[in-house]
């Protein structure tokens, strides 16, 4: 499920709780969404904090029902485009990890702080899939495609450390993430939605001018930057 909190001073927190590694099953994904509505529709709420309980983001979508059913029906890739399209500031506090749809939803909230120990990745790969929640969309946007390409062919989990470096996350904290992302929740609450909006359009504008990196000039290549940037062209989610 996802628990949510009406905190003081104009904020909301989303608590991802799934144990043992908070992962999204359609339970999940439907308290996000739930949660989330309540958040945007409530005036009084200014920002919104996303964390999972127990110490630990999010594992991705929830592999005991993909056992199952064979097929992941989470709509994550709604969710993203729900936070994108919401003019409140949305921050993720990442502990521990942070990965496949754990990061895609991450990756849609406005700002990610992490613990120092925490780490992010793209497991999909490993399941045979490529990120379908807007993962392919927003993470290039960040990194830029190689960057991108590497940590999605790979699979490989990275150090907050290297994810700082990358422009995965915004802050590395030593302390709790949550208390850190309610106080910087809290500092930016006061920012307009035509600032946030304006924040939004920039990076929309800095990924639609991105082009294929330098030296990937084949057709495959080309094809695959468009499918990484361009969304909608993405399969499934
Ligand atoms: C569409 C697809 C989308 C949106 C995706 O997100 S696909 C990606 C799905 N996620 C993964 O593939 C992650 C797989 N898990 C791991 O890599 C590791 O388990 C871990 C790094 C998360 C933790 O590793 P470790 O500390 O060594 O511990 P264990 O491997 O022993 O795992 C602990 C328990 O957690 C359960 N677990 C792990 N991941 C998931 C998950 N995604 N969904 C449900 N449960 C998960 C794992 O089975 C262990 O459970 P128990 O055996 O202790 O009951």
């Amino acid at each position: 499920m996802a628990e949510f909190t009406r905190l003081q001073n104009c904020l909301a927190l989303i608590r991802l709780r799934n144990p043992p590694v908070n992962a999204i099953s359609t339970t999940v994904a439907r308290g996000i969404k739930e949660s989330l509505q309540k958040a945007i529709t409530d005036d009084t709420v200014k920002a919104i904090v996303i964390c999972g309980a127990d110490g630990i983001f999010c594992a991705g979508a929830d592999i005991r029902e993909f056992k199952v059913h064979k097929t992941f029906d989470i709509q994550l890739g709604d969710i993203v485009d729900e936070i994108q399209r919401n003019k409140k500031p949305v921050v993720a506090a990442i502990q521990k990890l942070a990965l496949g749809g754990g990061l895609e939803l991450a990756l849609g909230c406005h700002y990610r702080i992490a613990h120092a120990e925490a780490q992010v990745g793209f497991p999909e790969v490993t399941l045979g899939i490529l990120p379908g929640a807007r993962g392919t969309q927003l993470l290039p946007r960040l990194v830029g495609v190689p960057a991108a390409l590497d940590l999605i062919i790979s699979g490989r989990h990275i150090s907050a450390n290297e994810a700082l470096k990358l422009g995965i996350i915004d802050k590395i904290v030593n302390s709790d993430p949550i208390e850190e992302s309610i106080k910087f929740a809290q500092r930016i609450s006061g920012q307009s939605s035509q600032e946030l909006q304006m924040t939004s359009d920039m990076v929309a504008d800095k990924s639609s001018a991105l082009g294929p990196p330098k030296g990937y000039t084949s057709k495959a290549t080309i094809e695959f930057f468009f499918y990484l940037t361009v969304p909608g062209l993405c399969c499934g989610m």
